[in-house]
């Protein structure tokens, strides 16, 4: 059974035109799934309906469904729903659920919630402050952390609630490349059946994490792809620009990635060059 199954979603915010219109998708448990997009596409929006957080009380779809493991995500209780998919989003100091003095109390709170054991808790915090690099500062008061340590620490928060799915909203937006890198590659290495569903501006970090590519373009997904093909689609030079994608190319080589004898989209015109043959090879 998918993990998320989406389909027809019609769902603007108040009268206002729809942000999402007509988004079908379905996620299956342990994808990497990056959703790429211009400001403004829908990338949030989306994703903090796949997480469960909209519609937001008085709101709700124009039309359309949306089932998590089957179920609407409304019949879901939140415990569970905690369990199943947690959301990460752009604004660190956000996340921050207020309650706790220290880093360590933080990531406590939500595990205790779920009624664990003592020694569960304990264990699970110390997996987190070692994956998310908060070891040293452990006895801080999370609302005196940098943004970056922030982000970090709603990461880690997030974790130790060990749910199926991490959703994460441009979670290297406040990060400086070294630490980008780092983010990247602790997140490679959760566990394989996390489903990590990324939300980003930038092409290199959904090209480190992820192996499917969801193109939005005024709230509809315009293309659902690989790699090669997503670089390639004229949407993306346009949103992101050739230098940012032939950056992204040479990121999927050196990663060994990039398929045996396919040009890198070196130039906008080699970039139009490889979408059309992908086009053709799509049919
Ligand atoms: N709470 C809200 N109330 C009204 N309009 C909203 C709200 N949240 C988002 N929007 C609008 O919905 C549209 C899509 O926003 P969304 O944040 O989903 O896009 P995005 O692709 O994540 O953008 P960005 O890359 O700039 O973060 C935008 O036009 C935005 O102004």
């Amino acid at each position: 059974m998918a993990l998320i199954d989406i389909d027809n979603l019609v769902f603007g915010y108040g009268k206002a035109a729809p942000v999402l219109d007509g988004v079908s998708l379905s996620i299956a448990h342990g994808e990497r799934i990056a959703i790429l997009g211009g400001n403004g596409s829908g990338k949030t929006t989306l994703a903090q309906w796949i997480a469960g957080s909209l519609p937001r009380p008085g709101m709700t779809a124009r039309s359309g469904t949306l089932h998590a493991e089957g179920k609407p995500w409304s019949d879901w209780d939140a415990l569970k729903r905690a369990e199943t998919i947690q959301f990460v989003g752009q604004i660190p100091s956000q996340q921050i659920s207020g309650f706790a003095f220290t880093v360590y109390d933080e990531l406590v709170f939500g595990p205790g919630n779920l009624g664990l054991e003592e020694a569960e808790i304990r264990k699970r915090a110390d997996w987190a402050l070692d994956t998310c690099n908060l070891r040293h500062l452990v006895e801080r008061d999370p609302f005196t952390l940098s943004g970056g340590e922030q982000q970090r620490l709603s990461i880690a928060a997030a974790l130790v609630m060990q749910p199926k799915a991490l959703v994460l909203d441009e979670p290297t937006g406040n990060f400086d490349p070294e630490s980008r890198e780092k983010l990247l590659n602790q997140i490679n290495q959760l566990p394989e059946d996390l489903t990590v569903i990324l939300c980003d501006m930038a092409l290199k970090p959904a090209l480190a994490i992820a192996r499917r590519f969801l193109l939005l373009d005024e709230g509809r997904i315009v293309a659902d792809s690989d790699a090669q093909a997503i670089l390639a689609h004229p949407r993306t030079l346009e949103v992101f620009g050739a230098p940012a994608v032939t950056e992204a190319a040479l990121a999927i080589r050196a990663a060994g990635r990039w398929p045996e004898g396919k040009p890198l989209p070196l130039t906008y015109g080699q970039a139009e060059a490889l979408f059309k043959e992908v086009s053709h090879a799509h049919g």
